[in-house]
């Protein structure tokens, strides 16, 4: 099943010259490929939304201003069940817990900086490409 997924490089990705590495293992699966790709700032609004459901809880505001420390990649992968597939290449939340060989398990640090966001179900990617890439047809 073809289907589009949201993919952020967050703003320790991006400061520790992890990019193409993560880009690279996104290339690398066969059938999936790249629609859209931009390096940019998050502003307050978009964060907000983004991480809606985490307001309120204690690592929220760490959270929001980690995300606004640096610009971030945002990414569209469109293919075969892309979705769950990026989520399995970035391994679980926690880096901690991550085996080698996943994103988080080779490059993450803590569970608030772990590189990587990919959406988490079709629900979820539909809204978060309306927010990041409001053009995509
Ligand atoms: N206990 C925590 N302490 C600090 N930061 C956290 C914690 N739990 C989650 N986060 C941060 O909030 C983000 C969103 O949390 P969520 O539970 O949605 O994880 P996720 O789905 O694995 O991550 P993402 O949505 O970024 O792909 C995490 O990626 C992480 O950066």
């Amino acid at each position: 099943m073809t289907q589009r997924t949201l993919v952020l490089l967050k703003p320790d990705a991006v400061r520790r010259g992890l990019i193409g590495e993560i880009i690279g293992r996104i290339e690398r699966k066969a059938n999936w490929t790249i629609s859209a790709l931009e390096l940019r700032s998050l502003d307050q609004d978009t964060l907000e939304a983004h991480y809606g459901e985490h307001k309120g809880k204690p690592f929220y505001e760490p959270l929001v201003a980690f995300m606004s420390s640096g610009p971030i990649v945002a990414l569209v992968v469109e293919g075969e069940r892309v979705i769950e597939g990026v989520r399995q290449l970035a391994g679980p939340t926690d880096p901690i817990a991550a085996q080698p060989g996943s994103i988080r398990g080779d490059f993450g640090t803590i569970v608030r900086e772990n590189l990587i966001h990919a959406s988490d179900s079709e629900e979820s990617a539909e809204r978060e490409l309306k927010l990041f890439f409001p053009g995509l047809v």
